[in-house]
């Protein structure tokens, strides 16, 4: 049992709160936006206002008796929270409940013709295809020729500052690129993980991705350069089993992506290349666990899971949300010890994730003190700031 005591839970009812205005603001806003993107029928439009009307003003009601992850949301506390607002359940819940509903709304799971078409794949595309991408996948050919410890330590950066690329989080946060007077960095365990990664002896490493698209690629990099220098034997890469989050990788992206590499010139394809003979070789596995789409903290997580991460040297644990879902959603005073609340984790684990939400762990007091002389409690939201925090 840890002996840190429990912070608050982090809920939305507080007018002008960050994560009052994902409820209040982003939400509505990834409506209006899913709603231009794709030629919905009537039926689905009425379905997505119904649903806009219902998550800014309605409560929670349980899915119907036939949806077939009744059983599932319902012990996920679904029935504890039917009645209530969305603004007074734990604000992780409301926010997985958001694209459950939303997923509803335009069929995605019902059999028929929209059933599998993920509402949020234009975006994504587009994020693929931009002009951006090209660039940093031609910057890996200046990259070859470097040492091979420098090679990896640039495409964990690159991974690491991949999790700016967020496609919800761009609906809300202006200047989010904008680089502050504190350092970027708020803590840094990289050396602790590079240790993990060294390849003696050569094990498992599992990721657990967050977005697709210009997160994923670097992701999928990282794990081709580990994989290709012996410093895993093997990768397990959990993704989304459905959209979730506007930009959360599932299965299909993991495709798109390894074929946007195989498409690419240079260095970008060679690791396109090694990625796919990864996948057909099975030194590179895919999940895509209905957990990963829980409203719950990896501390509630299923035995099949835990195994699964128990077995891994290392689990990285991509970006914003999971590092909620790793820490606890609370409002835990920032020192904190990062060590003592993931000790439940099943065997060594690192968070890589850019800072765009409250909750922190693991700053020493000296960081704190200078981000809030600098920013206020800006630096918590804005996305201008990164954390490498590792458990060995
Ligand atoms: O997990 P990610 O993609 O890094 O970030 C997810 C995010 O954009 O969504 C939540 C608000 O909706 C916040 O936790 C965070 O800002």
């Amino acid at each position: 049992m840890s002996e840190i005591p429990a912070a608050p839970v982090i809920v939305a009812d507080e007018p002008g709160t960050f994560p009052h205005g994902v409820l209040a603001e982003r939400h509505p806003a990834i409506l209006r936006q899913i709603a231009e993107a794709l030629p919905y029928g009537p039926g689905q439009r009425r379905a997505l206002d119904a649903l806009l009307a219902n998550c800014t003003e309605g409560t929670i009601t349980p899915l119907p008796a036939d949806a077939h992850d009744r059983d599932r949301w319902a012990a996920w506390g679904m029935d504890a929270h039917a009645g209530r607002s969305w603004y007074d359940v734990p604000w992780l819940w409301s926010e997985s409940w958001f694209y459950r509903q939303l997923l509803h709304a335009v069929g995605y799971f019902a059999p028929g013709p929209w059933q599998g078409i993920d509402p949020f794949r234009p975006a994504k595309l587009a994020e693929l295809d931009a002009p951006a991408t090209d660039e940093e996948l031609a910057a890996l050919d200046d990259l070859e020729g470097r040492p091979e410890d420098e090679r990896a330590r640039a495409l964990l950066h690159g991974s690491l500052w991949g999790n700016r690329a967020d496609l919800g989080f761009r609906l809300s946060a202006e200047g989010a690129e904008e680089t502050t007077a504190v350092p970027a960095l708020v803590a840094d365990d990289s050396e602790l993980l590079w240790a993990l990664l060294d390849g003696s002896p050569a094990g498992t490493l599992c990721l657990v991705a967050d977005n697709a698209g210009r997160e994923l690629v670097p992701d999928l990099l990282l794990i081709a350069h580990l994989l290709a220098h012996g410093r895993v034997a093997r990768a397990v890469l959990h993704v989304k089993p459905h959209p979730y989050y506007v930009s959360d990788a599932t299965t299909a992206d993991v495709l798109d992506a390894v074929h946007r590499l195989t498409g690419a010139k240079g260095a970008a394809r060679v690791y396109g290349q090694g990625l796919r003979a990864a996948l057909t070789d099975g030194r590179l596995v895919l999940r895509a666990h209905p957990f990963s789409c829980a409203p719950l903290p990896y501390s509630d997580m299923p035995d099949d899971l835990r195994a699964d991460f128990a077995a891994a040297t290392v689990t990285v644990l991509k970006g914003d949300l999971n590092y909620r879902r790793l820490v606890g959603d609370r409002y835990w005073p920032p020192t904190t010890s990062f060590a003592g609340v993931t000790a439940y984790f099943p065997g060594p684990v690192a968070a890589l994730r850019t800072l765009k939400s409250d909750v922190i762990t693991g700053l020493e007091p000296g960081t704190e003190a200078a981000l809030v002389a600098e920013e206020g409690q800006r630096w918590r939201t804005g996305g201008t700031h990164a954390l490498v925090q590792v458990r060995t």
